[in-house]
């Protein structure tokens, strides 16, 4: 028997007053993967999470998560999924460990919470009270506080918002790990690299509807217009001369334009990593 989609949203329609911010959406979520929601300001991907995590219940069509209704079996499911909201909700002046330390009771097997601390680097704000805390620790202590009771699928608003390069590939990594574990990822990005670079499934939606599904690989295949070529060591000038060379001739023999040859070493953010302690991942 096919395994029940870990999220099942169909012909769903929400409205805030005479606005549609959701507007007959219908997708679906495979159960042990990475989907990425993707849309632009105001698409609806906000209210549609909150929707599957049971804070708003469906005005038209339905919504079902891990097989269940998110609003009417809410006691059951809150302990299977992990959310992780935009601007996180907490109580301003508690403290980020403390604070983790509770969520981490709540669940009846939760994750160590020295080992979350650690990944996620938040010993640097263990004593600092929640409001203080810069907008890229909000982040990942919300990461942190979604991921502590083991859940088997979680939603992340916009997780990277506001980090840092380093605690962005953190987030990835731990993203990447979950999904490896089986654990289900439901994400919404405006990095569109984020995206690509780990959604097995991706989502773009606009005005509340759908307008396109598939791999990452199936939206941007099509005719290529740039391409890109990755060498194994740096050249010198010479070799670079050379390859400029074979390029404009191969372009000259079939007769297509060339816009713009570069070449670089290393992207910027490598070059942030590297000047602020933390090694490119080697990729
Ligand atoms: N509580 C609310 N009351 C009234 N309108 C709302 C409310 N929440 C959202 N909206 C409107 O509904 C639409 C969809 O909002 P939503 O937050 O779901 O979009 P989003 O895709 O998550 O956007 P963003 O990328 O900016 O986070 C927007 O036009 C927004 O202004």
């Amino acid at each position: 028997m096919p395994e029940v989609p870990a999220v099942l949203v169909d012909g769903l329609v929400m409205r805030y007053g005479e606005k549609t911010a959701v507007d007959g959406l219908t997708l679906e979520v495979a159960p042990h993967t990475i989907t990425a929601v993707l849309g632009p300001n105001g698409a609806g991907k906000t209210t549609t999470l909150e929707t599957c995590e049971g804070y708003r219940r469906p005005q038209t069509g339905s919504v079902r998560v891990l097989g269940l209704d998110p609003v009417r079996d809410r006691a059951d499911l809150l302990p299977r999924i992990g959310v992780m909201l935009q601007g996180q909700g907490a109580w301003s002046g508690v403290r980020a460990i403390e604070m983790l330390r509770h969520v981490a009771r709540l669940h009846a097997n939760p994750l160590p919470v020295d080992l979350l601390v650690e990944r996620l680097a938040l010993d640097e704000c263990g004593r600092t009270p929640y409001r203080r805390l810069s907008g890229g620790q909000q982040q990942r202590l919300g990461l942190a506080m979604a991921l502590v009771g083991r859940p088997e699928l979680v939603f992340v608003d916009e997780p990277t918002a506001g980090m840092d390069p380093a605690a962005r590939r953190t987030t990835w990594e731990l993203l990447q790990e979950l999904r490896h574990d089986g654990v289900t990822v439901v994400l919404t990005t405006h990095y569109l690299e984020e995206a690509e670079r780990l959604a097995d499934q991706v989502h773009i939606i606009d005005r509340g509807r759908l307008v396109a599904s598939g791999t990452p690989e199936e939206l941007t295949r099509g005719s290529s217009a740039t391409v890109r070529l990755v060498v194994d060591r740096a050249l010198g000038p010479d070799a670079e001369a050379a390859l400029r060379e074979s390029v404009r001739s191969w372009s000259d023999h079939h007769g297509v334009g060339l816009e713009s040859i570069s070449f670089a070493s290393r992207t910027l953010e490598d070059v942030f990593l590297e000047l602020t302690g933390r090694e490119a991942d080697g990729e």
